[in-house]
């Protein structure tokens, strides 16, 4: 069997993430960016194992009761994020919750706070491909209600917010670079004129893409930083690990009460 280069499997496997389709995934999949997520994502659910990882995708499965989880990451921004959830899709995923981290540009929002994705602006480039830039990034209701459930019974208050997503972290999130100061200083200007709590560089690409695929979206962030007040949280891991407890208690009730994808 030879492979094609416009549709790249072979034997059931996918040219990017680390499975075949025999092996199959949950139906429900946690996307954080960051790789070593997965695995701080297996500490909060039961008999997690690896399955594996090639580039940014590393990939694994455990369980909250009897509903079986995946977790993978999708590295950073729109084009590895578009791969993982076309794969994720091919392999059976049907609901997906991005758990990433975000800076937040709302004053109220302090660094380690939750916050429950309802929307997302269009800023980044894959999504365009899936759906006509007027077309909104929004979270599948159901998603969003269950990460505000999981998070009222973890004791947690999230904030709900609307996010820009976009595939530049320096001077696309208005970071000084040395030379490109006046630029990124424009560029932060221009974001904080369009009245979103946070910015990240995925939950543009979920949302839309994972939407066109037929999925349910949705997404829970953590505040790494404080744009409005400077602030950054250095003590990263306990913030992540109270949003990754929320989102597989969440996982946990979508799996129970499954509903069609969108
Ligand atoms: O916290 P994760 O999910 O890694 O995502 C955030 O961190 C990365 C930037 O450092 C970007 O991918 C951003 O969206
Ligand atoms: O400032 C930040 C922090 C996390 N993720 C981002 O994209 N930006």
């Amino acid at each position: 069997m030879t492979r094609s280069a416009a549709d790249p499997w072979l034997n059931g496997r996918p040219p990017h993430l680390p499975i075949s389709s025999e092996e199959g995934l949950p139906a429900i999949c946690l996307l954080p960016g960051d790789p070593a997520r997965v695995d701080r994502a297996g500490q909060v659910l039961d008999d997690f194992r690896l399955l594996g990882q090639n580039r940014e995708f590393r990939l694994g499965v455990g369980r909250v009761g009897a509903v079986e989880v995946a977790v993978c990451s999708t590295g950073i921004g729109g084009p590895s994020t578009e791969i993982a959830l076309v794969e994720l899709a091919r392999l059976g995923v049907h609901t997906v919750i991005r758990t990433g981290g975000m800076g937040a540009l709302a004053a109220h929002i302090a660094p380690g706070d939750l916050c429950v994705v309802t929307t997302a602006v269009r800023d980044g480039g894959a999504a365009a491909c899936y759906a006509d830039p007027a077309t909104p990034a929004q979270s599948s209701p159901e998603v969003s209600a269950a990460l505000r459930a999981a998070a009222a019974s973890a004791g947690e208050t999230p904030h709900d917010i609307g996010v820009i997503s976009c595939d530049s972290y320096y001077v696309g999130e208005g970071r000084p670079v040395p030379g490109l100061e006046g630029r990124a200083a424009a560029r932060l200007a221009e974001i904080e004129s369009r009245s979103v709590d946070g910015m990240d560089m995925e939950c543009e690409t979920v949302l839309v893409v994972g939407a066109a695929l037929g999925l349910r979206v949705g997404g829970i962030l953590v505040a790494h930083a404080s744009r409005a007040t400077d602030q950054w949280l250095e003590d990263y891991e306990p913030a992540q690990l109270r949003m990754l407890r929320v989102a597989v208690t969440a996982a946990g009730e979508l799996g129970r009460a499954p509903t069609e994808a969108r």
